[in-house]
This record gives structure tokens, C-alpha cells and sequence, in this order.
């Protein structure tokens, strides 16, 4: 496959049943190849996006000394700021030429997991920051919930299987900045080849080239979304949960050529997680004679926890 397939959100919520089911064998058949789709019909509005664009833009232009002042430690970069250069992929040792900010969780009549959370950082310096995060936050975990209430499907489980261990997730939307290149980067790219860790990704800012998808020949391709799309793919707890069934795909953000050095790139995924005790173990019945179990049990949490560590944001 050497193109990314797209679908429409509003197909799956319209009352119709074959549109419905259009998009349900639409987006399983694309998880089940190239491990990622790109979604028109989301609940963003363009004027949030646009919000969102100008506020991350106006945070990652603050003098460097107030970014450091809201990168708070011990939290393994879960909310707040983290500088550039202190992720890296697993198995690598060159930081990724990026810095990023993560809107958490804004939970919801459940004060033990309220407690569990960091709690998110607050901008001080910018007054629409924190609401218009969070607004979007919102918008991408509802369409985020429709996606997977049509993979709950898509794997013959209940529409709403995924609701229960989704509602107040761990999830964190991330807003990345990938800075003008100065210097001739030494063996670090923006973002080095990598499967995400969560359940699924909805990415905005996909637009210009940029980020890559192996394809089961071992090709990378660009996956370059229209000004409407989110770019969604499958992360490695979804795979594990399906033994593999929906494919979690090796991406990467690759340099600029040289003229295009000066300038940013600016990409904002949202990384759907789970609430930590949701089971990760493979479904019953993606596990079959041709399809052996691939995976050992573990929960949500602590996959997290091996994952973080080996990001090099967490210490063991
Ligand atoms: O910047 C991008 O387009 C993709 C970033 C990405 O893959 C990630 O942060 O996991
Ligand atoms: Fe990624």
C-alpha cells in the first residue's frame, strides 16, 4: 500500500447503516493493513484549530528561561513542558530535535484518579492557552470515542467496549514544536522512527511533508493529510489488545531538505490512552491457530511505565 486511506467521521454518527458500516470496514481494513487513516468529519472546528495553532506558536516564542520554568520534575514529562532534545526513540541515544508541551486529563467525578494525575500546568504568561488546550482536548477525545466505538465494532465487541476504560484516560494531547535546524544534525532527526504507545493517535498539523510510514515492504511513504483531516493510527496497547490484528505502525518525522532548514514545523498529536487498570490482554478471539498469542498480559499502566522509561523520560 503506498497511500493512506481516507475516511469520513460523519459516515459512522449519520443513522444510516450502510454508511455506517462503510466506514467501519473502511477504517478496520486500513488499521488492519497500513496501520493508519486520515478522518474528515471530526468534531474540531477550523476556528479552534486555528486557536490552538497561535497559542502554541506565542508559548514555544517565550524566552527559553520562562519555558524551563514550566518543566516540573519528577512527572516523567506527563504534563507541561519538555525541552528540546529530551525525548528520544526507544533504542536511541540522539535527543529528537523537538520540544513539546502535554495537556492532561481534566477529570470527571472521580477524585482517586483526579489525586493519581498530575495535575496540568498552567500558562500564566498567555490568558487563552489553558482554555483553548482544553477545549481541544475535548473535542478530539469525543471524535477519539467515536473511532473506537467503530473498531469495538470492526472486532465483533460491543459498540461501546472502549467507553468504560476511556472515560477519564490518561490521555495527553501534546503539542510539538520542531525548531529551524542551525547546524548539520548529527545522526538526530525531528522525530526518529517509532510505534506510539497509547491506543490510538489523532494528529493535526500533518499537512506539509514531513512525517513517514513504513509500509509492509519496508518503504517509508508520506503520509500527508488535507487541510480538514486528522491523521489517526493505531498505537502499540491496540495492537496488543487485538494480537496484532490492527497493525501499529513505525513512523518518523524526517529533516527539511537544507533551503527548508529556517523554518518550524508545528504538528499537535492527541495520544489516546486508557485509564491504567484496563487490561491490555489479547482478545480471545484474536487469538487463534494461525494467529498465536504474541503478547504477554499486562495492564494499561504499567505498559506505560516500561514505555516511559525507555523514552529516557522517566528513570527506572
Ligand atoms: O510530528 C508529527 O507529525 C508526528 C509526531 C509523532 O509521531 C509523535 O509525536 O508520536
Ligand atoms: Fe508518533
Amino acid at each position: 500500500m503506498n497511500a493512506i486511506p481516507s475516511v469520513n467521521l460523519e459516515d459512522f454518527i449519520s443513522n444510516n447503516p450502510e454508511r455506517k458500516s462503510k466506514f467501519i470496514q473502511d477504517i478496520g481494513g486500513a488499521f488492519e493493513n497500513i496501520g493508519f487513516v486520515a478522518l474528515s468529519g471530526h468534531f474540531l472546528s477550523d476556528e479552534l484549530v486555528q486557536q490552538l495553532y497561535d497559542e502554541i506558536k506565542k508559548f514555544f516564542a517565550l524566552p527559553q528561561s520562562s519555558k524551563d520554568s514550566y518543566e516540573i520534575q519528577g512527572i516523567g514529562g506527563q504534563r507541561g513542558y519538555t525541552s528540546f532534545g529530551k525525548e528520544h526513540a526507544k533504542g536511541k541515544k540522539e535527543g529528537d530535535l523537538k520540544e513539546f508541551w502535554h495537556f492532561g486529563q481534566y477529570v470527571e467525578e472521580n477524585p482517586k484518579l483526579a489525586q493519581e494525575y498530575p495535575a496540568n500546568v498552567m500558562v500564566n504568561e498567555l490568558s487563552d492557552f489553558n482554555s483553548v488546550g482544553e477545549e481541544t482536548y475535548k473535542m478530539l477525545e469525543k471524535t477519539a470515542k467515536y473511532v473506537l466505538r467503530a473498531l469495538a465494532l470492526h472486532l465483533d465487541l460491543e459498540e461501546t467496549y472502549f467507553d468504560e476504560w476511556i472515560k477519564n484516560g490518561n490521555s495527553i494531547l501534546r503539542p510539538i514544536h520542531y525548531p529551524p535546524i542551525t547546524k548539520e544534525p548529527q545522526n538526530a532527526v525531528r522525530a526518529a522512527a517509532h510505534g506510539d504507545i497509547n491506543l490510538i493517535t489523532l494528529l493535526m498539523g500533518a499537512h506539509g511533508k514531513g512525517l513517514q510510514v513504513k509500509n509492509h515492504e519496508g518503504e517509508w511513504i508520506d503520509a500527508i493529510a488535507q487541510p480538514d483531516q486528522l491523521m489517526i493510527n493505531v498505537g502499540d496497547m491496540l495492537s496488543r489488545l487485538t494480537n496484532n490484528q490492527l497493525k501499529s505502525t513505525i513512523h518518523q518525522v524526517v529533516n527539511p531538505p537544507k533551503e527548508l532548514w529556517g523554518t518550524s514545523r508545528y504538528s499537535i498529536p492527541f495520544f489516546m490512552h486508557p485509564v491504567s487498570e484496563m487490561p491490555l490482554n489479547c482478545l480471545e478471539h484474536c487469538v487463534t491457530n494461525e494467529n498465536p498469542k504474541q503478547f504477554e498480559d499486562i495492564s494499561a499502566g504499567e505498559y506505560l511505565n516500561e514505555r516511559l522509561i525507555e523514552l529516557g523520560l522517566v528513570k527506572k
